[in-house]
């Protein structure tokens, strides 16, 4: 059996993969997420390693990337939110009737859910993991939950078919897989820390199945913070998408089988996308048009940091006091009881995502179907200080 690749120990003479960085010349990326974009090319078994317009450096390997590999897969490049990603569902409400201020206190997406938790999980088709305690919570960080308006439609026949109306909200929840997937990766880390796994050793199957399952559990634990969001305001709804942007999957397109990693990366192959922004900027819906082996089957999953949480406290605090970050230049609300989270979470703390979409339709990539305002956005209610 082979033996784990560990990225420790790689010389920077190891052979390296192909890399490839979807970005404009008028995009900005960190010289920091392109080295590691570069290191994690040299990994042994690695195919391909493609950074999105939204790529930035992240603990040791870059978020808003793609990588194939075969023979080894790599838990450490999923990292530790497995299964986290973005689902958008239409709401039974007029944009116009939307009352942000009144339904903001109204609002607990951290507080256990006192449902039937195992109930609910059954109704998805997945099973409990021990973990039940956070489902249908949002996570705090960059996790949110956003009720938002159509700004603009520009592809309506595709708008429509999604079972969109221009005059009517629309919810996006964007969590994972909560502390499921952090044990998932530590159990991983105890026992080859950065290493990678042979795909026929018996760890990699343990680590898919635990990862599959982590995968299945966020898309259920989206699905309840959407529908506490829901209930909380006294609206009903219906999902349109949901997609991963955190995982291991395999293919075989090429005979043999290839692991396709996402770190922050959005499916180019299953569908529609949501691309936000941040929670003062324009979210993008939009349909692959350009699925290819060259961008590994990926898109850009978001903006991007452009500052570091650090960063962004210093800056942000030093020009704005936090009572007046919980309103956005689109006159949305904002739920964050966190002064920390809310300077770190800026909106200039971001890149431009017009520019990121910008860059995926010039790659040809997407098709922008419309853009969505933030109207509310709920981020944490645990109070800082
Ligand atoms: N519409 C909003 N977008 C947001 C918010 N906070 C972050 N973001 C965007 O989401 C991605 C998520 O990135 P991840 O690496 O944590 O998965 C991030 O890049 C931003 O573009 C928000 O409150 N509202
Ligand atoms: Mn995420």
């Amino acid at each position: 059996m082979r033996t784990d690749a560990s990225t420790e120990t790689l010389p920077s003479s190891a052979p390296r993969a192909p890399v490839r960085v979807i970005a404009s010349s008028q995009s900005w990326v960190e010289g920091e997420a392109v080295r590691q974009l570069e290191a994690m090319a040299r990994l042994p078994g690695m195919k391909l390693a493609v950074g999105l317009p939204d790529l930035h450096p992240g603990k040791g390997a870059p978020v808003g990337a793609a990588f194939t590999s075969e023979g080894f897969l790599y838990p450490y490049l999923v990292g530790s939110d497995i299964g986290c990603g973005m689902g958008l569902w239409n709401v039974d409400l007029l944009a116009r009737k939307a009352r942000p201020e009144r339904w903001a206190g109204k609002l607990d997406l951290e507080g256990p859910w006192t449902g039937d938790t195992e109930g609910f999980l059954q109704e998805h088709g997945v099973k409990s993991s021990g973990y039940e305690a956070a489902l249908g919570t949002v996570g705090g960080g960059n996790h949110f939950a956003e009720l938002q308006r159509v700004d603009a439609v520009h592809d309506s026949k595709v708008f429509s078919a999604l079972g969109l109306e221009a005059d009517r909200l629309l919810l996006l929840v964007h969590s994972g897989s909560r502390g499921l997937g952090e044990a998932i990766l530590r159990a991983h880390v105890d026992r080859h820390a950065a290493g990678g796994l042979a795909d026929d050793s018996p760890d990699a199957r343990t680590y898919l199945t635990r990862h599959d399952h982590a995968v299945e559990w966020g898309r259920a634990n989206r699905a309840l913070v959407a529908r506490r969001m829901l209930d909380g305001i006294g609206a009903m709804g219906q999902r349109v998408l949901d997609v991963c942007h955190n995982s291991v999957t395999p293919r075989r397109d090429t005979g043999r089988t290839q692991w396709l990693h996402r770190k922050g990366a959005a499916p180019s192959d299953e569908g529609p996308v949501v691309i936000p922004g941040s929670r003062g900027a324009l979210s993008y819906l939009v349909i692959p048009t350009g699925e290819s082996h060259t961008s590994a089957h990926s898109l850009a999953h978001g903006a991007g940091r452009k500052w570091t949480r650090t960063a962004a406290r210093e800056r942000m605090r030093e020009r704005f006091t936090a009572e007046s970050l919980t309103r956005t230049s689109f006159k949305s609300h904002v739920v964050c009881e966190n002064k920390d989270l809310l300077f770190e979470e800026a909106p200039p703390a971001y890149k431009p995502i017009d520019r990121v979409v910008t860059d995926l339709v010039e790659a040809g990539l997407v098709r922008v179907v419309a853009t969505l305002a933030p109207v509310l956005t709920y981020k944490t209610r645990a109070r800082s200080e």
